[in-house]
């Protein structure tokens, strides 16, 4: 029988009073299945609810409807079970910037219930791992755009979960550090361990995972193993698709864009 990492049924947000004309559904009825040991991607353009679907995945943002399970737990009904198995890289959270990295991640830990030699023996690792040595005792509101999605992969990491969510986690993220969480993610879901993250990189999602979900307009669109979504052609190509594209001309309008007028 197949063990779900994540099991999302009928996952609804509305913002704003649910009667008034003001009320917007951001996500309006997801239903998802991530089976235990994928690289799974969530996929979908600008506004489409990947961050609020993943805020609610992971316990961030109360569902105005739906139920979900970590690995059969239910997020709502019995969090400190879901959470304990989860990792995540949430998008715009804040972090405790003013401790160093390496203080970051013995809080973090410690927040775990993992003993100190443990925690500072993981965190001393990740951090070699994540190339952040040498920045570890500066503070984290000192950090790059990569550093800082380096040490919340650190944190996300540390108590080693099962599940591990990321949103947006190549966002700004120079080639170097990409190639860095990327080799960290692999070497993470090859232990079958699973992996749910957002992305606009349609390369880096059909070369990093197994399976899909393209998001649209707060539904899903299609979802299933890559190559079958892609249907011979480049996963790039399946989302333009999927999703609809704006046709040739449709644009419209800018006529003054570009003619200089002096
Ligand atoms: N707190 C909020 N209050 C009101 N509307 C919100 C709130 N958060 C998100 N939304 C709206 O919900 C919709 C989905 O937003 P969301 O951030 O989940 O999309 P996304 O797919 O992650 O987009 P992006 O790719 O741009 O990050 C958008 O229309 C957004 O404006």
């Amino acid at each position: 029988m197949t063990q779900f990492a994540v099991r999302a049924q009928g996952l609804v947000k509305r913002f704003g009073s649910s009667t008034a004309d003001s009320a917007h559904t951001a996500v309006a009825g997801i239903d998802l299945e991530v089976p235990a040991g994928s690289f799974f991607g969530l996929v979908g353009p600008n506004g489409a609810g990947k961050t609020t679907t993943l805020s609610m995945i992971t316990g961030l943002l109360r569902p105005s409807a739906g139920r979900v399970e970590i690995l059969g737990h239910d997020v709502w009904s019995d969090p400190a079970a879901a959470k304990a198995r989860m990792g995540a890289l949430p998008e715009g959270v804040r972090m405790f910037d003013r401790l160093s990295g390496r203080e970051l991640l013995r809080f973090t830990g410690r927040l775990h219930g993992l003993p100190a030699d443990v925690v500072a023996a993981r965190a001393d690792e990740l951090l070699d791992v994540l190339d952040l040595t040498g920045a570890a005792n500066h503070l984290v509101v000192d950090y790059s755009t990569g550093m800082r999605k380096k040490v919340g992969l650190a944190s996300a990491l540390l108590h080693n979960p099962a599940v591990l969510f990321l949103d947006e986690p190549f966002e700004g993220v120079d080639p170097v550090s990409a190639g860095t969480i990327r080799r960290v993610l692999e070497r993470y879901t090859r232990s079958g361990s699973t992996v749910i993250f957002s992305s606009h990189v349609m390369e880096l999602v059909e070369q990093l995972c197994d399976r899909v979900a393209i998001l649209n307009r707060g539904r899903v669109v299609a979802a299933g193993e890559v190559g079958s979504i892609r249907g011979g052609r480049s996963l790039h190509e399946a989302f333009l698709a999927i999703v609809g594209v704006r046709a040739q001309g449709e644009d419209g309008g800018l006529a003054w864009l570009g003619t200089s007028s002096g």
